[in-house]
């Protein structure tokens, strides 16, 4: 997951593969909390593991469920069976509908029969969601339930016991938030010793959610009775019963992403996605009927859909979201790349989201440039052609980041192609935290169009450390080219060869099988990143740079390093030779004393002894030779900007560098 404070998308061209979604949120909620108040253990397969689900868990641990992740992944749950294993608990449940309602309502009943104190609360944002027509239908029972700040919103205290009138059917306002009547629905089983009926008042929206609540229900064993949209009543003596296990599906709103995707940017190759298909119970992957309408083309199986561009431009269009509330925002997006406008009416919900999600989307869009109007429960968004590069706030609501992720395929539809920003990328970790990594696995871009920024300088300036600090706080990858040259001297020494002949070290650099994870370097699946740093490995490494031959042979595997959504290059001719283009180049030097002074503490903090003379001498005869050879000199590129590290801590470095970048982006942060 990218945690920085914002994520700069390169304008992105074609998008192509595979995508493996992670669990349905809305799925793993409602199986965990089933789970949960059930007897005995429900092997939970591909569940989600995210914010919203992980607040669920940990509910569920202080509520006296026992969570055990097995080696294979699969979380085995073991529910109280209706009994309290506490008679007080604070629960935090951040911004999770699906946490909020649904344990509300069955913490209300079980504290008003068995009584208790429970207070229920979340992250400010959760406060100002409604949950009023819940509580009243709770309060009609004879639960208790104050609300600790404002009326009709969290957080909730639940105390009890109380007695609970279940005689008449409870009544349900159905629209503002179907999580309302799910909440009942999977509450009032714990208590239905006689038919409990609820009716739901005025207009229920978001349907398809009451399908997938009471489709769980039925595999945990309570068959309720529906009467159209209105009526729906939990047969005597329910009782929740565990299936042994239950696999969750993909999640079809996140699948939404990678339709759209598909649709805008799979020219040559389909968009795979794995998880959701024809056989889905979630009714987001009715999005796909709103993508074909835009033109999309798509084929699906049972749990897989393939996705390509059809129409181009997509065809604007006027569509009743209710049924896909989550979903729709993708296409307000996808909205931009069409030939006319595109008018989503009917998601009022969309107000009492993580955010006033029309009024975010109005303003985001606007910001790229695109014309839109707001009506109290519809958009409409005209397509667009004279892009801006915007700053995307995100209101700490993953689908925004998710969706305007699609924004930077606008360099089909313009001459002018612009990166977007995506402020606060984390906050997909709602439902999806490793979106960001996923859509750059799918997507290209043109090579010219992805930002690098090269930090050149003699041996022990501190270029690994800046490349690194700066890399994490773009969310860029790195290359040590170093490491290339230290691994090609490596592997000749190893083989045998003259480090002088540069035709026999070069073959061997063609060759090398390096892999670079989670900062260790691989040669051939060995863990060489220890010997890279040896003295030795830094000498042979400046011998075999020397020659043309070998500098070619690694060039190409730099050169691969620059993918979406950046790179910063750290060597000695980054700039000058490999990027020439590149968007920042920075040389960095610290005086030899200075450098000789480091090396000397890193070399003592590893309990290797070492003299500051010696090390001096050998990095000044490193800088004359690297300076002075033939093939890419050590010097400066001629649009560098020269820094001199000796008296600064690392921390000022890394801001300055980041500074000149800044200068050198074309957004403006405005709120
Ligand atoms: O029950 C559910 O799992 C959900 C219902 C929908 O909410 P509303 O019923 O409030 O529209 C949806 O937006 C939410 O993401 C998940
Ligand atoms: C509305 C959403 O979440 P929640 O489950 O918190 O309601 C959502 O995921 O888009």
């Amino acid at each position: 997951m990218y945690k920085i404070p914002f994520l700069d998308l390169p304008p992105l061209r074609a998008a192509a593969g595979t995508v493996r979604l992670p669990g349905s949120k809305s799925i793993s909620n409602r199986v965990l909390l089933l789970a949960g108040l059930s007897e005995g253990t429900t092997a939970v397969h591909d569940l989600l593991d995210s914010d919203d689900t992980a607040v669920m868990l940990a509910a569920l641990k202080t509520l006296g469920g026992q969570i055990e992740a097995q080696a294979d992944g699969v979380l085995n749950v073991t529910g109280i069976g209706g009994k309290l294993g506490t008679q007080a608990a604070q629960l935090f449940l951040g911004n999770a509908g699906t946490a909020m309602r649904p344990l509300a309502a069955a913490l209300a009943l079980l504290t008003a029969t068995q009584g208790g104190s429970f207070e229920l609360s979340g992250v400010p944002r959760m406060h100002e969601r409604p949950i009023g027509d819940l509580v009243d239908a709770l309060r009609a029972l004879g639960c208790e339930i104050a609300c600790l700040g404002n009326e009709g919103y969290p957080p909730l205290k639940l105390t009890g016991p109380s007695a609970l009138k279940l005689d008449a059917p409870v009544k349900v306002r159905g629209d503002v938030s179907s999580q309302f009547l799910t909440a009942l629905l999977m509450a009032l089983p714990l208590v239905a010793t006689d038919d409990v009926q609820i009716e739901v008042v005025g207009e229920l929206i978001s349907k398809p959610y009451i399908q997938i609540t009471l489709t769980l229900l039925e595999r945990f064993g309570i068959a309720v009775k529906r009467d159209g949209w209105e009526r729906f009543t939990i047969p005597a003596g329910s009782r929740y019963r565990s299936p042994g296990a239950v696999h969750v599906e993909g999640d079809a709103s996140s699948a939404s992403y990678f339709v759209g995707l598909g649709a805008i940017a799979a020219v040559d190759q389909p968009v795979r996605i794995e998880g959701v298909g024809s056989e889905s119970m979630q009714g987001d992957v009715r999005f796909v009927e709103a993508a074909q309408q835009m033109g999309a083309e798509v084929k699906s199986g049972p749990n897989w859909l393939e996705v390509r561009r059809g129409a181009w431009p997509l065809k604007g269009i006027t569509l009743d979201c209710n049924h896909i509330p989550d979903a729709a925002m993708t296409l307000a997006v996808m909205a931009l790349y069409a030939d006319g406008p595109t008018t989503l009416t009917n998601i009022a919900s969309w107000r009492v989201k993580e955010t006033d999600r029309l009024s975010a989307m109005a303003t985001e869009l606007r910001k790229l440039g695109a014309t839109v109007d707001e009506g109290p429960d519809w958009l409409r968004v005209q397509p667009l052609q004279d892009w801006k590069p915007a700053s995307i706030h995100t209101y700490d609501d993953h689908r925004i980041a998710m969706c305007f992720s699609l924004a930077a395929f606008n360099g089909l539809v313009t001459e002018h192609p612009v990166p977007v920003r995506i402020e606060d990328p984390a906050c997909v970790a709602k439902t999806f935290p490793e979106y960001f990594e996923t859509l750059f696995d799918t997507v290209s871009a043109s090579v010219s169009d992805i930002p690098v920024i090269t930090i050149d300088g003699p041996t022990a300036s501190g270029k690994g450390t800046l490349a690194d600090e700066i890399a994490h706080k773009l969310g860029y990858a790195v290359l040590d080219s170093g490491a290339l040259y230290r691994a090609a001297g490596l592997a000749a020494s190893r083989a045998g060869i003259d480090l002088d002949d540069g035709k026999e070290v070069a073959a061997v650099a063609r060759a090398l099988d390096l892999r670079f994870a989670q900062g260790r370097v691989y040669l051939a699946g060995e863990d060489i990143s220890d010997a890279l740093r040896l003295e030795t490995s830094g000498q042979n490494a400046s011998r075999v740079a020397a020659h043309p031959p070998v500098r070619r042979a690694l060039n190409q595997l730099q050169l691969d390093f620059r993918r979406a959504p950046g790179l910063v290059a750290d060597g000695r001719d980054m700039g000058t030779d490999v990027f020439p283009d590149a968007g920042l180049k920075v040389f960095l030097t610290a005086s030899a004393a200075t450098r000789a002074e480091r090396r000397h503490k890193q070399l003592i903090a590893k309990g290797i002894s070492a003299n500051i003379e010696s090390l001096r001498a050998d990095l000044e005869a490193r800088d004359a030779r690297d300076k002075n050879r033939s093939a890419s000199p050590l010097h400066p590129a001629q649009d560098a900007l020269m820094l001199d590290n000796s008296a600064q801590t690392i921390e000022e470095s890394v801001e300055l560098v980041l500074d000149w970048w800044a200068r050198r982006r074309p957004f403006k942060v405005s709120r």
